[in-house]
């Protein structure tokens, strides 16, 4: 019996047949991509295109399956697809590409559009709002998919049914206020964030390193997170004294200088800031004298161990010694040494300075392993989560394919680790009104790029009826509006406006609503705007709090309950929301980026 044949039995002949005709685009062949590349491939779809910008590393070996170590630095997507022809039963027709998913000149629209749906088996935000717009231009389905650990999703974005990719609010990287980092500590993140950015940085970094902990410059009290002029004035104090300490930095003496400045002096200087500990423990300074470090020398390497154990305060302290010594051999004034997790040497000294922190601060002490984790921003990706999110991916698209009510119909599956379930589905949200991306109307516009912006100001005019109070903007640039009319008898390429870059319109009257173009283009002299129908702009409605919008507030969200199901979801914001998961939805246009007029 053929593979064929089972598949055939498994589908059904017509879905089968569905799958076998139809063309589809994976962009990513990383932990996710193999997975569902395999997938795809052993379900038969016809054609299938890849397309992953990188090369192969080590450190991808461990769950990207399709890769062998003789594969390492070979493209990710010509190699999957070889990996995946030996079992490709079906013949699928299988198309790699090694570039970026933005490089217009490669991927135009018309390319996409030949898709019948689009997988993402991406890493970043980014790409995924990339892909999202497409197909928010094109109408198109995508089967969106993301994984943080043993946390992942799977969910379909069908434009104008369902919540699309940017609907939903994404938290950006959490900062800590400086007084925290600097000077009342009381996590080892906090600990990890100092040795890291501020004295590693400030140590062994360019001179004039701006990081950010090093300046208390042109931060207002919210980020500094103390007006207390006196903890300002000591802050201050501590970093010149750091840059004057840095000129001994080739001095034998050097390591004594930096313990007896950092784990003493500067202690000593917060301590006598009696505000500072009327509701906190008080720090200790350790106590380094010259009998001390005699015996934090006599430890030996074997003694530290492996990574994974916890290392005492004169262990952290003799590795911070040996840290130190082999970093002062390295620096050179024109060669500055940046903080890499895979660079021992400024790990150990990460490690150490993080633990001797903690220890003077009354803050439980790391393993290596662990700071190299909190410091390098790692969750290690688990080949098991990946697993099953791309499996789910290509199940759901067997019911997507050809079916008018695939909103109904299609679930969004989520894993998190709420004691109760490890797995669980949901309905698809309906879009969010207020969401920068699919609330506004899309369409596709042919431009002559010789042409300039008042004879585009003319078209609009003519074709949608806006008087010609409007704002045009391509990305964060404002090209045109009612006070920036310098760049109306400039062309289109003039303006470095080119092919795939998305107009965006604004009705500075607020009567209609934002419109965004993809921009073809073309040499016959025209401007070929598209047919659209563009509502009116929304009007503002006070919002006023009611009881249940206050609950929503809580950290944790419940999903609605679904009755064929039995399916009760409860899930950490802040953990979904790192991999794009669902997340609230009323915050998504503090997503909008910022715009500047040039
Ligand atoms: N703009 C883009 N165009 C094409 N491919 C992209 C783009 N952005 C990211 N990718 C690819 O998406 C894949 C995501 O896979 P994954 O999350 O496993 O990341 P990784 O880089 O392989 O692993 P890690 O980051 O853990 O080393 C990567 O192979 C990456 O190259
Ligand atoms: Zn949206």
């Amino acid at each position: 019996m053929t593979k064929d044949h089972n598949l055939k039995v498994i589908l059904g002949e017509e879905k089968y047949n569905q799958i076998h005709n139809s063309k589809v685009l994976l962009v990513g062949a990383g932990g996710i991509g193999c997975e569902l590349l395999k997938d795809l491939v052993l379900l038969g779809f016809g054609e299938i295109h890849v397309v992953d910008l990188d090369t192969i590393d080590l450190s991808n070996l461990n769950r990207q399956f399709l890769f062998r170590h003789k594969d390492i630095k070979q493209p990710k997507s010509t190699t999957a697809i070889k990996a995946v022809s030996g079992f490709n039963f079906h013949n699928s027709k299988l198309v790699p590409y090694q570039n970026s998913i933005y490089e217009t000149d490669v991927f135009p629209l018309t390319w996409f559009d030949s898709f019948d749906l689009i997988f993402n088996a991406l890493d970043n935000a980014e790409a995924r709002s990339y892909i999202n717009k497409i197909g928010l231009f094109l109408n198109k389905t995508i089967l969106e998919t993301g994984t943080t650990g043993t946390k992942g999703y799977v969910q379909a974005t069908i434009p104008g049914q369902s919540a699309c990719y940017d609907c939903t609010f994404r938290e950006t990287p959490k900062t800590f206020p400086v007084c925290t980092i600097r000077s009342t500590p009381s996590q080892p993140v906090h600990c990890v964030h100092w040795a890291k950015n501020f004295l590693f940085s400030s140590l062994f970094g360019e001179d004039d390193d701006s990081v950010e902990d090093n300046s208390l410059e042109g931060k207002d009290a919210s980020e500094l997170g103390t007006d207390n002029q006196e903890e300002l004035q000591a802050l201050m104090k501590e970093s010149n004294e750091l840059i004057e300490l840095k000129r001994s930095i080739v001095d034998e003496s050097f390591e004594d200088k930096v313990i007896e400045k950092i784990f003493v002096k500067d202690i000593e200087n917060l301590l006598k800031i009696e505000e500072l500990w009327q509701q906190r423990t008080k720090p200790t300074p350790i106590n380094y004298t010259p009998e001390y470090k005699a015996e934090i020398l006599k430890i030996t390497k074997e003694q530290l161990g492996t990574g994974q154990k916890l290392w005492t305060l004169e262990q952290n302290l003799s590795v911070l010694i040996s840290s130190i010594r082999n970093l002062q051999a390295r620096y050179s004034a024109t060669t500055p040494i940046e903080f890499d997790k895979d660079d021992e040497d400024t790990l150990d000294f990460v490690v150490a300075s993080t633990n001797i922190r903690s220890h003077i601060f009354n803050i439980p002490l790391k393993s290596k392993f662990d700071i190299k984790s909190i410091a390098g921003n790692i969750i290690p990706a688990v080949a098991t989560t990946n697993a099953f999110i791309a499996g789910f991916s290509s199940l759901l698209s067997l019911g997507i394919f050809n079916n008018p009510d695939a909103f109904k119909d299609t679930r969004a599956i989520f894993a998190s680790e709420a004691k109760d379930r490890f797995l669980s589905s949901g309905e698809l949200d309906h879009p969010n009104p207020k969401c920068s991306a699919c609330s506004v109307t899309r369409g596709v516009a042919n431009i002559d790029l010789s042409l300039t912006f008042r004879q585009l100001i003319d078209a609009l005019v003519e074709k949608y009826g806006y008087d010609e109070e409007i704002a045009l903007s391509v990305g964060s640039k404002i090209l045109y509006d009612l006070d920036l009319d310098d760049n109306v008898e400039k062309s289109f390429t003039e303006l470095k406006v080119k092919y795939g870059d998305h107009l965006e319109i604004l009705d500075e009257t607020d009567v209609k609503g934002t419109v965004e173009l993809y921009i073809e283009t073309n040499t016959d002299g025209k401007i070929t705007l598209p047919e659209l129908v563009i509502p009116d702009k929304p009007k503002p409605v006070e919002e006023k709090k009611s009881e249940e919008d206050e609950d929503d507030d809580d950290d944790l969200e419940v999903f609605e309950e679904n009755d064929e199901d039995e399916l009760l979801i409860v899930e950490e914001k802040s953990i979904v929301s790192s991999v794009g998961g669902k997340r609230k939805l009323e915050d998504a246009e503090d997503n909008e980026p910022k715009k500047v007029k040039v």
